[in-house]
């Protein structure tokens, strides 16, 4: 009874993580999904629970899918217990499961062992969970110690397009980098500055380089802790040739919400506008948006993670049209990497088919692109 690790989350990912289930279930195999949704506290907290995209993996499926109450609990040995040949168990979230994400080898052990046991001891594991590879938990890494292990296609098929970008993107290379996991993202800047030509930076972590350069920010998303970092990103970045483009105006905002009111300022006056120093920066603003727009018309690939604003609300989604607009007109090959960003397109009406690939792994693609181990991939070479 194979296990596929899959992120099914927004509907992107459940279509992605769909062909494998549905290979292995045509198959014949039982098939138990281990997945995950948002950052849950280890506890079960309904907003993060996996039902709804479960409920839509049904819906695709066209097969019995069956949805347990808990991740390794009597509903889940129960259900796993009665599936028969050819029919898929989702589990609930195993983030709901402290023991997933613990920093404690013994703990993630335990709760793999519990995770493996659903399988009945004579199963394998699938890992097809591209979007969770960088993370060393134990439904993605413990598991393949105790299982025959095997990569899913989507992880293959990712890994093969990311390849391409590591070992001869062709030039010029463009980055471009927003959202709000700024602490997770602002690590991976120090590897792409000798590797890109080009790193154009908007959302949330625009707001610390900006910071770091002298000019006030208002109560726009800020890493403090992070500024000396950034200064030596900009330092090196004019060492190695690669030019960093910050936004050069911002939208800024009362507040955060759709009836906020909100405008556009020249980033280097955010708090001499009507809000002052609470104002919230929640987008680049359209000179930045049509400056990101021509780097990437001109580039010959591009790689994009992270919206550049708040793009789920109309006022703050035009520096992400802008950009995803400048990748549809580029000849670039393009890859848009994170289950944000691709949520972003397609809800601004783009089509899959205006970029060369949408990865499902944000954070898992810019490790890969910096070069780093990934326990997801590694525990499967294991
Ligand atoms: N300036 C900003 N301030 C606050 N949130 C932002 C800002 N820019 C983008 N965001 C938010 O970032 C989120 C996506 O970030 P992230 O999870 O890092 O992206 P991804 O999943 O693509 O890697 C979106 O929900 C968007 O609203
Ligand atoms: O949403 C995800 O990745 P992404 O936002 O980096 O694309 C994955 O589910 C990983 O989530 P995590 O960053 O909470 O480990």
């Amino acid at each position: 009874m194979p296990l596929d690790g899959s992120t099914v989350t927004d509907d992107g990912r459940v279509r992605a993580s769909l062909p494998v289930i549905a290979k292995l279930a045509d198959a014949g195999a039982r098939v138990v999904v281990m997945a995950h949704l948002g950052r849950p506290k280890g506890s079960p907290d309904p907003k993060y629970s996996i039902k709804p995209a479960a409920e839509r993996l049904r819906e695709l499926a066209g097969f019995p899918v069956a949805i347990a109450e808990d991740v390794t609990g009597d509903s889940a040995r129960a259900a796993s217990a009665a599936l028969g040949d050819g029919e898929v168990l989702v589990l609930e979230n195993v983030r709901f499961d402290a023991r997933e994400t613990s920093k404690d080898d013994a703990e993630r052990a335990a709760f793999a062992a519990e995770l493996a046991a659903l399988t009945g001891g004579n199963g394998a594991y699938v890992d097809d969970a591209f979007g969770a590879v960088h993370r060393k938990h134990a439904s993605v890494f413990d598991i393949a110690a105790l299982l025959p292990s095997y990569q899913g296609d989507l992880v293959r098929t990712e890994v093969e397009v990311l390849k391409t970008l590591t070992e001869a993107p062709k030039r010029p290379y463009v980055v471009v980098l927003g959202g709000s996991k700024v602490s997770d993202k602002l690590a991976v800047i120090d590897n792409l500055l000798g590797r890109a030509d080009h790193l154009l930076i908007g959302g949330g972590m625009a707001f610390t380089f900006l910071k770091a350069q002298g000019h006030a920010v208002g109560g726009s998303l800020l890493e403090e802790d992070q500024l000396d970092t950034v200064r030596g990103y900009l330092t090196r970045a004019k060492e190695v040739g690669c030019d960093i483009i910050l936004p050069t105006d911002i939208v800024v905002a009362s507040k955060f919400g759709a009836d906020a009111e909100h405008e556009i300022l020249p980033a280097d006056k955010l708090e001499e506008g009507a809000f002052g120093a609470t104002g919230l920066g929640l987008d680049i603003g359209p000179e930045s948006g049509e400056n990101f727009a021509s780097y990437i018309r001109s580039a010959n690939t591009v790689f994009w993670n992270g919206p550049m604003g708040v793009f789920e609300i109309d006022a703050f989604a035009g520096g992400t049209r802008a950009v995803a607009q400048g990748l549809a007109e580029s000849e670039a090959f393009s890859v848009v990497g994170g289950g944000d960003s691709a949520a972003a397109v397609r809800t601004l009406g783009f089509h899959d088919d205006d970029f060369g690939h949408i990865s499902t792994g944000g954070g898992a693609s810019l490790e890969y692109l910096e070069g780093k181990e990934l326990p997801g991939l590694t525990a499967l070479d294991r």
